[in-house]
């Protein structure tokens, strides 16, 4: 397995002590893992290539490595974000940027901490791609003895799970961070949830897709645990911390801050409300304080919980 790096400082320390200390200090890698700063090497033999930048640097490298790959490789993301700009699911920049068609593009997404896994406690994921062969090829690639993953025909419903998820584990950590308690974070999950699913529908998901890893147990993973970087970018902002303060001391991505536009920017174009996603648009790109937007969220006319209860759609 060959693991591309753009810093070859880094690429030349993870070959000679099999270590990635810049991001998985003291987790000693697998002897079959080599390291390279060459995209072309790493490209050259990749039957199945897993992509795992930041969602908004995704595009100008896949443009660059077009040439590079095989007819045959099949591409997995792992990035849960929104192209800011387009708002382009990460499997649809794929498509575009390496010419593969929907039998060669797959998504892996699930509550999929990497500390834990590395750790090889126990996950499971999803892989989603709309060739079930395909699917199963890489659910094969990845099952390990604590990794098990599922697959799933729903690539929008998964991959859509994973970049909400994100934004509302921003606001589930700015909640937490003001100690607003356990009540207002179950609200923000289920409620999440629930405008995950709205936009999904309306995208062309399956609803039940949010019932799964993909969905429900992404957002509980990401907004119940400390190693997640949204959820903590979100508490320090609920602590007082600055937009700018908060980014300079999150070392890691924190999709949903660029994400969240993105996401808002769907529900527009799909007519679909996210009363969430706004709340946290207003906190992170409007600069609005964390307390005038709880206390907007909670004025909000009241409405019923279900979809189509009393003859309307309803919204958080
Ligand atoms: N860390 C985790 O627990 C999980 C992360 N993900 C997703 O994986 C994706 C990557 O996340 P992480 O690896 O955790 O983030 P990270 O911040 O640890 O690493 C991002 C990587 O992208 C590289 N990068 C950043 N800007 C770049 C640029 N302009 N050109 C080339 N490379 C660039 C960085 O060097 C770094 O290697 C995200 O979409 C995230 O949502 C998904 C599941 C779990
Ligand atoms: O996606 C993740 C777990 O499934 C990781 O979440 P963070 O990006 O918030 O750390």
């Amino acid at each position: 397995m060959t693991l591309w790096g753009r810093r070859p400082e880094l690429v030349d320390a993870i070959n000679a002590t099999g270590v990635n200390g810049d991001y998985l200090p003291g987790v000693q890698l697998p002897d079959s893992v080599r390291a390279t700063a060459d995209p072309a090497v790493a490209a050259r033999e990749a039957d199945i290539a897993v992509l795992a930048v930041s969602a908004q640097h995704a595009r100008p490298l896949l443009e660059e490595w077009r040439p590079l790959w095989s007819p045959s490789t099949v591409f997995v993301s792992l990035m849960k974000g929104v192209e800011l700009g387009t708002n382009r699911l990460m499997s649809q920049v794929i498509a575009e940027t390496t010419g593969a068609g929907p039998d060669r593009v797959t998504v892996l997404s699930g509550p999929n901490l990497a500390r834990e896994i590395v750790q090889r406690k126990p996950a499971a994921s999803v892989v989603a791609c709309a060739d079930h062969n395909t699917a199963e090829r890489v659910q094969t690639a990845c099952h390990t003895a604590y990794f098990r993953p599922y697959t799933n025909s729903d690539i929008v419903g998964c991959e859509l799970g994973g970049a909400v998820k994100n934004v509302i584990a921003l606001a589930v950590g700015v909640t937490d961070g003001m100690g607003l308690g356990d009540n207002a974070k179950a609200a923000l999950v289920t409620r999440g949830l629930a405008e995950a699913t709205r936009l999904g529908v309306a995208m062309g998901a399956d609803p039940l897709t949010f019932a799964g890893l993909a969905g429900m147990g992404d957002l509980v993973a990401t907004c119940s645990s400390t190693l997640s970087r949204n959820h903590s970018f979100g508490y320090r902002l609920g602590e007082g911390l600055t937009v700018e303060e908060a980014k300079k001391a999150t070392t890691q991505t924190a999709e949903g801050v660029a994400s969240s536009k993105a996401v808002s920017a769907l529900g527009e174009r799909y007519g679909v409300e996210l009363p969430i996603t706004a709340a946290v648009v207003d906190i992170i790109h409007n600069g609005q304080n964390p307390t005038d937007v709880v206390d907007a969220l909670m004025s909000r006319t009241p409405k019923p919980e279900r979809f189509g209860d009393r003859g309307r759609e309803a919204g958080n």
